[in-house]
């Protein structure tokens, strides 16, 4: 059994991923405000293009937007912006590096996310040292370059039950999808489009009726 245990505690109702280019318009540092404002619950930050160094100093600054907040910020993909930013958490893909490293390295007190796209990949998932998984994508998306084959809510509904980690679903989703994740078993669902690039990422992100999810 892992005895890692995070240092926040964290809730996967409403995951906001960022998205550089969408969130120009508002900025980065002012769309996740305005969306934890909203409601969101979990923020993580993705970028595949920035440096290290941009991408170090865009979460220190997201790490004291958030301060005082119980939203926890995750770093996407990279290990060493996570651990040099002093971010809450890391989520890493299937082909994003070892899982028992990356738990090695952040300690016990972070939060540390798994993508599973399919049935083998969670069949083969050792949840030892993770902390959720995020299933995906349930739709298409043309917020992530050659991603698996969409899930539909069919498998996300399998996937989740099958889960024995915290599930959060992910890809193509919005509002009108709040009550079938609800029903799907997941514990959230995680957006970039419906509110990075939205006129009001407020809004946007209150407009997720999460009281039924
Ligand atoms: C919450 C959440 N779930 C899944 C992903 C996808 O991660 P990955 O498969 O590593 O793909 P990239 O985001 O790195 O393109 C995610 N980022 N967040
Ligand atoms: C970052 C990401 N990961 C996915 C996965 O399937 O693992 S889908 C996705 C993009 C989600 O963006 P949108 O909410 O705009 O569809
Ligand atoms: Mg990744």
């Amino acid at each position: 059994m892992s005895n890692h245990r995070p240092a926040k505690a964290f809730d996967l109702s409403l995951y906001l991923v960022t998205d550089a280019a969408l969130c120009a318009t508002t900025g980065l540092i002012d769309t996740v405000l305005a969306a934890v404002r909203g409601g969101v619950t979990m923020v993580q930050l993705r970028d595949k293009t920035a440096s290290d160094a941009e991408l170090i100093a865009q979460a220190r600054q997201l790490m004291t937007a958030l301060h005082g907040t119980d939203v926890p910020l995750i770093i996407n993909d990279r290990l060493n912006v996570a651990i040099a930013a002093g971010a809450d958490g890391l989520h890493i893909g299937q082909g994003d590096g070892d899982i028992a490293e990356a738990r090695r390295q952040l300690g016990p007190d972070a939060i540390l996310g798994l993508s599973v796209e399919n049935s083998a990949q969670l069949a083969a998932l050792d949840p030892e040292g993770l902390d959720y998984i995020g299933i995906g994508p349930v739709f298409a998306t043309a917020s992530k370059q050659d991603h698996a084959p969409p899930l539909g809510m069919e498998g996300l509904t399998e996937l989740a039950a099958s889960s024995p980690l915290p599930s959060v679903a992910i890809g193509g989703l919005n509002t009108s999808h709040v009550e079938a994740i609800r029903q799907s078993g997941a514990n959230g669902l995680a957006v970039i489009s419906a509110i990075c690039g939205q006129p009001d990422p407020q809004a946007a992100a209150a407009a997720f009726d999460l009281s039924s999810a």
